[in-house]
């Protein structure tokens, strides 16, 4: 990823003066340890002063100085406070009894202009030096790779609570909750109580799932544990300790065995069997609850079957491998918010192929080449946490595309997308299963399953309820009980004397089959029945080989 992303991303409206970050870094750790070690109230001052000018001479703006220097109230009112009252020396004045002594006012003032002098010259690193570059230049200062994902999640875990603030706080207000008079009403004491709980409960929820995320994508392990230059499309099968080929194919990118699991006394998977060969479309469906994000976690190896198998290219998912086969399975969270943590779109797709151990260069093209499978390549400079929901969908599925698993698996991957969105992630979706990826999509879109998939599952309170082609989901019987509703493409042909068994699964199918029909003469105002809400309701409810009314 290198120079070319760097160079490309000073903060617009500054002028950095210090061009390189690197330099620029070195400059104001060397500017902050000389502060630290100086003493003189008078050497300290004149920094003081010089730093503000440099800061304004930079075009940083005098709201932005002042604003960071508020963040430093509680520490200098503590230290201005404290400090003369409690150190040894020449009495300068008394106040509400206590005495304030000329070393105390020197230390205190002392330990002001350090502060100060310390807040202009972070003001300046961060004014003029984007937070992923900044990150990037401390790692190459040698600075931990783990610690500086630690500092990316925790600053993303401050994000998450000022979002989630937001978000609640107009939840509540469009509820009615108003502030008149809180000052002085213990009620309102309460609430706010109960929802900060709340807000932290939340943001903790939502961190761990970003954290799971992030591990997913080989995070937190540093390029040392992933640095072996494997991806997954060329990986060799390495199935172990089970007397196979370790070079051989495996037939199935999943098998999931008798597998049951529960959350405390909740059953999620009761008995759940079926498989995944390895290239195929499956679509997971199933009304809500019915398991299938449980599933998921199961297929990803973030968590483990209490009874029965779950293999992932031939090997079984132990609580030893799993990291190690996550490698090989990609997985798109149903909320991008889940999955994106990053300051800017290009380094969030870069995090899975930099954690692979990739050259620059490669992991630069695969950056590039996902960004654009997703049409997003011009929003690579742009924070995504600025982003509509449907582009941050879009940066979450460049950023597994990036890391090329063998196995994606997709939540509610249509959900926000517009229109021209879905199109261009069904062409994206036909064009990975070209590639011989194996892609299984949790989806309630019987329309897009029906046209896409070769394998579907139906899941319903935990329990398998069927599983084929996508065919079930012309069945009456099974959509009714999956509480699914029949392909819209069908229900024309319902409502068409001698077409009702017409199962087309994509338009050109559908517009094959009328041709053919009206080639057979049939005349359309005789044989369909009169229904001014187009049969929706009609096909809904009909069983198969329903005989229909006489035409009015
Ligand atoms: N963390 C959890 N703690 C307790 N119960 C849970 C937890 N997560 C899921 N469940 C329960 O497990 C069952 C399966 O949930 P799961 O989220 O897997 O369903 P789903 O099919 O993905 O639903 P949806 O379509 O609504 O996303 C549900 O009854 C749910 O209430």
């Amino acid at each position: 990823m290198g120079k070319a992303i760097i160079a490309l991303h000073e903060t617009e409206g500054v002028n950095p003066l210090i061009k390189k970050p690197s330099h620029r870094l070195w400059t104001v750790l060397i500017l902050l340890g000389l502060t630290v070690a100086a003493w003189q109230p008078s050497v300290l001052g004149i920094a003081a002063g010089v730093f503000l000018l440099l800061l304004l001479w930079c075009g940083i703006r005098i709201q932005l100085i002042l604003g960071r220097l508020l963040l430093l109230l509680p520490f200098g009112a503590g230290a201005a406070l404290f400090i003369p009252f409690h150190t040894e020396g020449k009495a300068a004045f008394k106040w509400m009894g206590f005495v304030a002594t000329e070393e105390g006012i020197e230390r205190a003032t002392v330990i002001l202009l350090k502060l100060v002098s310390a807040n202009f010259l972070l003001t300046y690193l961060l004014a003029v030096t984007p937070l992923f570059v900044l990150l990037r230049s401390l790692r190459s200062v040698g600075i931990p790779a783990v610690l500086l994902e630690l500092i990316l999640l925790i600053m993303r875990y401050f994000f998450l609570l000022k979002d989630e603030a937001v978000s609640m706080f107009k939840a509540q207000r469009s509820r009615g909750m108003n502030f008149k008079g809180w000052l002085w009403s213990a009620r309102a004491y309460k609430r706010f109580g109960e929802l900060m709980g709340v807000l932290f409960l939340r943001a903790y929820e939502r961190s761990k799932r970003i954290y799971i995320a992030m591990l997913a994508r080989g995070g937190l392990e540093g390029e040392s544990s992933m640095g072996r230059k494997e991806t997954g499309l060329v990986a060799r099968a390495t199935i172990v300790g089970q007397g196979k080929d370790a070079t051989a194919k495996p037939e199935f990118a999943a098998e999931v065995m008798g597998v049951n699991f529960a959350y405390g006394k909740i059953k999620a998977l009761n008995g759940v069997s079926f498989d995944i060969p390895v290239g195929s479309k499956v679509a997971l469906m199933g009304p809500n609850g019915a398991g299938k994000s449980t599933l998921i976690s199961l297929l990803n190896g973030l968590e483990l079957s209490q009874s029965g198998e779950v293999r992932l290219f031939g090997e079984t998912v132990k609580r030893d491998n799993g990291d190690r086969l996550r490698r090989r399975v990609g997985v798109v969270y149903q909320d991008p918010d889940d999955q994106i943590f990053s300051t800017s779109v290009e380094e969030d797709v870069a995090f899975g192929p930099r954690n692979l151990g990739l050259g620059a260069a490669e992991v630069e093209e695969r950056v590039d080449w996902a960004l654009g499978s997703v049409g997003m390549r011009e929003m690579r400079r742009r924070s995504p946490f600025e982003l509509s929901y449907g582009q941050k969908r879009r940066v979450a599925i460049a950023g597994v595309l990036a890391m090329k698993p063998e196995f994606i698996i997709l939540d509610e991957p249509m959900s926000f997308l517009d229109p021209r969105g879905r199109d261009e992630l069904q062409e994206l979706l036909d064009d990975m299963g070209e590639m011989g990826l194996t892609i299984l999509i949790a989806t309630h879109d019987v329309d897009f399953a029906a046209e896409w998939a070769d394998k579907v599952l139906l899941l319903k309170e935990g329990k398998l309820l069927a599983s084929g082609t996508a065919e079930l989901l012309f069945d009456d019987v099974l959509i009714e009980q999956a509480s699914l509703h029949l392909p819209r493409l069908a229900r024309p042909f319902r409502l068409l004397r001698g077409a009702e068994e017409h199962r087309p699964r994509s338009v050109k199918q559908a517009a094959q089959m009328i041709w053919k029909l009206i080639m057979k003469g049939a005349d359309p105002a005789a044989a369909v029945k009169p229904d001014s809400r187009g049969g929706q309701e009609d096909a809904k409810q009909r069983p198969a080989g329903h005989k229909h009314l006489p035409p009015s």
